[in-house]
């Protein structure tokens, strides 16, 4: 009899339980596993993460509570609410900061300016702003990215093209990292590691690999993984070195040597001289390196115990940050923007237009001559406003950092009504952003460069809370015109001196699971010359 009480009473839990989780659910966007929360959910939907959490967001009305496992600390307030973002960002940004957790989960930037709050950050930045936006530095960087458009990538293509009857496909994403590791090296550090190397390798075709290339690869995957597994496991992964963790103290440590090597160097050449105005300093003294160790007492930004700029623990935290912002986002951004075009014949028909007439113009003005290819100058690049709208809608929708986060210093209520407790982590979908007809109209999934081009032909601006691709607030990107820039220069050189069309039956192009928009499977497609 007991028995069979037993058996009833345990029964009716079960039933009560399992009533009482499908009700939960019932309102939930995202499946609630008991003690396990959502998490088992995101990760089966991990290959589609982004478009999973747009769905989620949707359905919410653009913000819902992302539940942990019960037994951790890893709730999150998912948000792709502009008017939230707006409250973080920029209303209320004194009560939001990046918190602890991220700090460790991207130790391998150290003290550099993604990492670090208040004093120090205000004082990077001003040095990070007066080196990357004068007119000096953004000719030189132009300049690096024309000789190395003209000494690797332009021939790497042209052999591919050549090799076109073999229906020989280009991974572009792949050309575009090194190429991008490269020409950020050079800016950076003055110094070029050749990971897309000039000539050929005996291999097919096949490009080398590169340690330093690939291990900022490897930094990359484990900072999402940081972002999935629990603390506790990855700092215990750590401590034993097992796993993706050792992977990591590898990878750290490959960097570690190439931009400790660049400073020792660096700073050896400048002692060996008497004077900042020798050779050395004249051929590269607009490398970011250099321009840092150069700077004179006057141009001398703050407290030198708050950062101590000449430091070889400054400058490798300095350096490998910018190496990073510009390398990652520019490739994840041109190769979306080259895909999108191929995809969408119309736009590639304008831009070719638009290229047209500015060639057309440079020839009857007769400056170069009766030069044809190559390159398109500085002040051509501005007239090229259909172009600019086709990178603004590529980067409104393939956003090269999907996600931001923040952590809540004090309780708070959010516009949509959501309260925020102290310590609270708040993940951004700026991917989901780009996807909410309350922002961009009913035609938001389409890509339609035309919606960022006014009556008068001028381009439109959007509120950066809205379009959140660089950042809104005080935080902003900080290379966002040397972003245009050298996105529209490689775009406008690429597309006038080839084709690139992708292939019927190749293989699907969906975003990588990283902490930045790649594409999965790189993009392979198929390059050949164009005649004008
Ligand atoms: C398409 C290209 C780019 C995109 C979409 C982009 C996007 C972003 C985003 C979203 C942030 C905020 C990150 C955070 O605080 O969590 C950021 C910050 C930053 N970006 Fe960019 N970025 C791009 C290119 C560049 C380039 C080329 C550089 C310079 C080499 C650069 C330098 C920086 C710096 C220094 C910050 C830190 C600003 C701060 O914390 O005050 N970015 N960028």
């Amino acid at each position: 009899m007991s028995t069979q009480l037993l058996l009833t009473f345990l029964c009716l839990v079960v039933i009560f339980l399992w009533r009482h989780w499908l009700l939960k659910n019932k309102h939930s966007p995202v499946y609630q596993w008991p003690l396990l929360g959502m998490l088992p959910s995101l990760l089966f939907n991990l290959s589609t993460i982004h478009d999973f959490f747009t769905q989620a967001l949707r359905r919410t009305g653009g913000t819902f509570l992302l539940k942990g496992p019960s037994f951790i600390n890893a709730d999150y307030i998912l948000t792709s609410d502009p008017a939230n973002i707006n409250h973080i960002f920029n209303k209320n940004a004194a009560n939001y900061d990046k918190g602890p957790d991220f700090k460790a989960i991207m130790e391998a930037v150290g003290d550099g300016i993604f990492n670090v709050e208040g004093e120090s950050w205000k004082l990077q930045r001003k040095l990070l702003h007066s080196l990357l936006n004068n007119s000096e530095f953004e000719g030189h960087a132009m300049q690096i990215l024309t000789q190395k458009m003209r000494s690797t990538l332009m021939p790497v293509l042209d052999r591919a093209a050549s090799r076109n009857n073999n229906d020989e496909l280009v991974d572009l994403q792949d050309v575009f990292k090194r190429f991008m590791f490269d020409n950020m090296c050079l800016l950076v550090l003055g110094f070029d590691p050749h990971y897309l190397p000039a000539v050929e390798s005996d291999d097919g075709g096949r490009l080398p690999d590169s340690a330093c290339g690939k291990a900022f690869e490897v930094l990359e995957e484990v900072a999402l993984c940081r972002h999935i597994v629990p603390m506790c496991v990855w700092r215990l992964q750590q401590r034993l070195q097992i796993g993706m963790e050792w992977k990591f103290s590898r990878a750290w440590s490959t960097l570690d040597q190439l931009l400790y090597g660049s400073i020792k160097r660096r700073k050896q050449e400048l002692a060996t001289k008497h004077s900042v105005d020798n050779d050395v300093t004249k051929r590269d003294k607009l490398d970011l390196l250099t321009q840092i160790l150069v700077m004179k007492d006057e141009d001398d930004i703050g407290d030198k115990n708050i950062i101590d700029k000449t430091s070889d623990k400054f400058l490798r935290d300095t350096t490998f940050t910018l190496v990073a912002a510009g390398r990652d986002s520019i490739t994840a951004g041109l190769t979306w923007l080259i895909w999108c075009v191929a995809n969408h014949p119309y736009v590639e028909k304008r831009i070719l237009e638009e290229l047209r007439q500015v060639m057309t113009t440079r020839l009857s003005s007769k400056i170069d001559g009766e030069e044809r290819g190559g390159f398109f100058r500085n002040e051509e690049l501005n007239k090229l406003v259909y172009l600019h709208a086709t990178a603004c809608e590529t980067l409104r929708l393939y956003p090269p950092v999907p996600f931001e986060h923040k952590c809540a210093v004090e309780s708070d209520v959010l516009p949509s009504g959501h309260t925020i407790r102290k310590e609270d982590k708040i993940l951004f979908s700026i991917y989901t952003m780009a996807r909410m007809e309350e922002i961009w109209g009913e035609d938001c999934m389409e890509f339609k460069p035309e919606r960022w081009i006014s009556d008068k032909g001028t381009i439109l601006h959007f509120p950066s809370y809205k379009f959140m691709t660089f950042l809104t607030g005080a935080r902003t990107c900080l290379g966002k015109n040397m972003s245009f820039k050298q996105v529209k220069s490689l775009a406008s050189a690429l597309l006038w001196n080839y084709k690139f069309e992708l292939i019927d039956d190749g293989p699907p192009v969906r975003p990588a699971v990283s902490m930045m928009l790649f594409m999965k499977d790189g993009l392979k497609m198929r390059v050949s010359k164009r005649d004008h």
